[in-house]
């Protein structure tokens, strides 16, 4: 990782339990400014138990969590439940906790190019749409830090590219720092900095071209993942070293919902 790149968050040694089983152990880790972090690794492998610490919504067991002071922190979730029977428009869910002025969410909006969904009922967006909004969501908070727990999921291939190309042009914008759990590995590896491979410890981590030779990603992966990776990486040609928190927000939209009951 270049060390011209701040460090935002530090993990030392980090270890997490539950139910007396090591969900995470001993994960040591550091994401900068201006760089995407890929966290890659099988269903269970702690991925989403690693971003919830990054925020500070799980305590390790053991070990040290760092965080720059003061530090910014956009989440995007990988679901977001909000009950069907609350009229929710894209404008009404955007202010929820949080206080943009319409310039700054037009903007945000147009940004990710959900700018025609302002008055849209959030509960009809397709699943591209509603990634979108949820990403505008995260980045209305100005954040240094970008957190985006499987951010296509539930959007078609085209879309996929889509949002994975957005997310990279953020970053070149933005020069944040992001965190990113993904299961497409073809699809991020050519703007991704860095990428964690994640099964409960660290198996192997660094610069997506050494790690898709990792025996411990082909162990993990298959080689037939480690292949088609290797060919598509053979084949690109740009360059490498340039790519709020759900329980709050649902806390906050049960909040609205409890207070247009009582109304
Ligand atoms: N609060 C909790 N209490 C007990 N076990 C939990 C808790 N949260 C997660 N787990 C368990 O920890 C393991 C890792 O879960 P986690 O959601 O972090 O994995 P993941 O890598 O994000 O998986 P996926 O790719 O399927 O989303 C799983 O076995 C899960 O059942």
């Amino acid at each position: 990782m270049p060390e011209h790149h701040p460090d935002l968050i530090r993990l030392d040694q980090v270890s997490v339990r539950f139910a007396r089983e090591d969900v995470l152990s001993q994960v040591s880790l550091a994401l900068h400014d201006d760089c995407i972090t890929t966290l890659i690794g099988p269903n269970g492998a702690g991925k989403t138990t690693l971003v919830r610490v990054v925020l500070g919504l799980i305590k390790p067991s053991s070990g040290k969590l760092w965080k720059a002071p003061g530090l910014r922190v956009g989440y995007m979730p990988q679901k977001l439940h909000i009950d069907r029977t609350m009229p929710l428009t894209v404008k009404r869910f955007l202010h929820i906790g949080l206080k943009p002025d319409s310039h700054r969410l037009t903007q945000t909006l147009d940004q990710v190019g959900a700018g025609h969904l302002l008055k849209n009922s959030f509960h009809d967006l397709s699943g591209g749409e509603t990634q979108r909004v949820l990403l505008a969501r995260a980045l209305l908070r100005d954040p240094q830090l970008l957190v985006l727990d499987e951010p296509v999921q539930g959007v078609d291939v085209n879309g996929q590219t889509e949002l994975y190309q957005l997310i990279s042009a953020i970053r070149e914008q933005r020069k944040c720092g992001i965190l990113m759990i993904s299961h497409d590995l073809h699809l991020v590896m050519s703007s991704t900095d860095h990428v964690i491979c994640l099964n409960r410890h660290v198996c192997c981590s660094g610069h997506p071209e050494r790690v898709s030779n990792d025996p411990t990603f082909i162990e993990l992966f298959g080689r037939s993942q480690a292949q088609a990776f290797a060919l598509y990486n053979h084949h690109h040609d740009h360059r490498h070293d340039r790519l709020d928190s759900s329980c709050e927000l649902l806390q906050d939209v049960h909040a609205q919902h409890e207070s247009a009951k009582d109304a």
